[in-house]
């Protein structure tokens, strides 16, 4: 009776469960005509297959081989349908740790104007307040 149930709620499970992470470097390695890999918006693609079928021909994917080549495919202005294509290249994600360097980055730049836009306001009430009480005594004393 049990099996029965554990089976019953495994079928309804997607196998995509299990992501392979794969390190930069890793990807890195596979760049060349036998086997070429690229990251796309944090997600790597064995693109191997796919060289010689690219409608932007062979040589702009091996140029960004083994590569982060998120800006180069969204600079083209790729239809709906090439970012469908890519799905069935797809074999794992950027690892965390190799992730994090770019998030932290761009965080640590975010929060740098997250400081300054809280400051501005903050400067701007203590210099208000200040301003007041010294018209206040000012009005006091005459
Ligand atoms: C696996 C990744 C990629 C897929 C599935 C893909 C797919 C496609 C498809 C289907 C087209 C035809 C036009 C369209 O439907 O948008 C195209 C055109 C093109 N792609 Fe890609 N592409 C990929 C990666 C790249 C990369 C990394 C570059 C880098 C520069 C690139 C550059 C181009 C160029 C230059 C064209 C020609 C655009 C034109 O003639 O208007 N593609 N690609």
């Amino acid at each position: 009776m049990a099996a029965e149930g554990g089976s019953g709620s495994m079928e309804g499970k997607e196998p995509q469960a299990v992501v392979t992470y794969y390190r930069l470097e890793e990807v890195a390695k596979r760049n060349s005509e036998k086997e070429v890999w690229i990251v796309i918006h944090g997600r790597v693609y064995d693109i191997t297959a796919f060289l010689g079928e690219h409608p932007g021909g062979e040589e702009v994917l091996m140029e960004q081989a083994g590569r982060d080549a998120t800006e180069s495919f969204e600079d083209v202005g790729h239809s709906l349908d090439a970012k469908e294509m890519l799905k069935q290249y797809y074999v794992g994600e950027v690892h965390p740790s190799d992730r994090e360097g770019e998030r932290s980055e761009s965080s640590g730049s975010a929060c740098r104007s997250c400081w300054s836009n809280w400051m501005i306001p903050v400067v701007g009430v203590v210099l208000l307040a200040v301003i007041y009480r010294f018209y206040m005594s000012e009005n006091k004393l005459s």
